[in-house]
């Protein structure tokens, strides 16, 4: 991997823009602060879109697919052939997210990174076959160098269409069985954290599951633990495909200016990772929700984040993230639309 491209210079938010309209919004007609979140978000994608009037319009979603090699040891609640049915699923419009994204009005890009059980060739699928899934963690390094620079490079690329098509704002989704595994993993490396303060259930492992995941996350971990110093090693030896491409996509984004809104567990570690390999990617990225995989805590903490919700949400898919757009347009909606005190001659201090 030669072209580290994710080391370019990132955008940066615009100050200036960012003080307007915070004086903007300490003229709206509320008291200070009684918009609480909806206050600084407005402010903040203000200052990231260079616009005084921020717009959550033409919103785009990219859900990255892959299959992983530590399944194989039982990591999981489902099979692995799930992977790949769900995206049929998704061009189909039966999952979550095809709902969502309808709703939404946003384009739905599915793309197959690799997959145990390939599908046939599908309308709407993008499939890029960077092999039958990772290979198993326990034993050797998730991916090749080659696959993982591929996987980040398929990020940057989904960011330049959605780029292309004039978005606003981006969505990663994620979908592969065994993706929690993974997520945990690298996660547990990139924080120098116990595997046990990472590991959950996913898509639903009863206790005894959990205690074999975790047994799985402590071998692996023991395997690759002294073989990485730098996050590049960590996400190729224990990441997966649509991690990395996450991660490349939230690099992209920060480069391209385009603000991204962050789903779930999985992708909070693709962030972790982005943010690793280039920390001025950091502003651009906005995390929707605080999954219920336990795991996601300590993610979020790390990165300094305070999600928007709290539904207690564990799909992945984007799922969480597409909810949280309409947190996000009702925020900028108040901030262009509400009025002055000065036009609504009401009285600006407290008596
Ligand atoms: O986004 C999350 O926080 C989240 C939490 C738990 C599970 N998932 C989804 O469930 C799958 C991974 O779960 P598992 O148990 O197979 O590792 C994968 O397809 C994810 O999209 C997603
Ligand atoms: C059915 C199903 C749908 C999903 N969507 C994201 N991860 C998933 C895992 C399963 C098992």
């Amino acid at each position: 991997m030669t072209d580290r491209w994710w080391n370019a210079p990132c955008r940066t938010a615009d100050d200036s823009v960012r003080r307007a309209a915070e004086a903007r919004q300490s003229q709206l007609t509320k008291p200070r602060g009684a918009l609480g979140r909806l206050e600084t978000l407005a402010v903040e994608l203000a200052a990231l879109q260079g616009r005084e009037r921020p717009v959550v319009e033409r919103v785009w979603i990219s859900v990255f697919a892959g299959d992983h090699g530590v399944v194989e040891e039982g990591v999981s609640a489902y099979p692995q052939a799930v992977t790949g049915e769900m995206l049929r699923n998704f061009v189909r419009g039966g999952a979550a997210i095809s709902v969502l994204a309808k709703v939404l009005g946003a384009p739905l890009e599915v793309i197959d990174l690799g997959l145990a059980c390939p599908i046939e060739p599908l309308p709407g699928v993008l499939q890029l076959g960077l092999g039958a899934g990772t290979a198993n963690m326990t034993r050797e390094p998730a991916m090749t160098p080659e696959q993982c620079g591929q996987a980040l490079a398929t990020g940057r690329d989904s960011v330049a269409r959605a780029q292309a098509a004039g978005a606003r704002l981006f969505i990663g989704g994620e979908m592969g069985i065994g993706n929690t595994t993974a997520a945990s993993a690298l996660s547990a490396a990139l924080l120098d954290a116990a595997p046990a303060d990472l590991c959950g259930p996913g898509t639903g492992l009863d206790a005894a599951g959990v205690q074999r995941k975790l047994a799985v996350l402590e071998a692996a971990l023991a395997r690759h633990g002294s073989l990485w110093t730098q996050p590049l090693e960590a996400l190729r030896r224990l990441g997966g495909f649509e991690i990395a491409a996450l991660a490349g996509a939230y690099l992209a984004c920060a480069q391209q200016g385009v603000p991204a809104l962050v789903d779930g567990f999985i992708c909070s570690v693709a962030a972790l990772c982005a943010v690793r390999l280039n920390s001025a990617c950091r502003p651009w990225l906005i995390f929707s929700h605080r999954s219920a995989e336990p795991g996601h805590v300590a993610v979020l903490q790390a990165l300094e984040a305070e999600p928007l919700l709290d539904l207690g949400l564990r799909l992945g898919e984007g799922s969480g993230a597409a909810l949280a757009v309409t947190v996000l347009q009702q925020a900028c909606l108040l901030h262009n639309g509400m009025a002055t005190f000065a036009e609504a001659a009401v009285s600006d201090r407290p008596a």
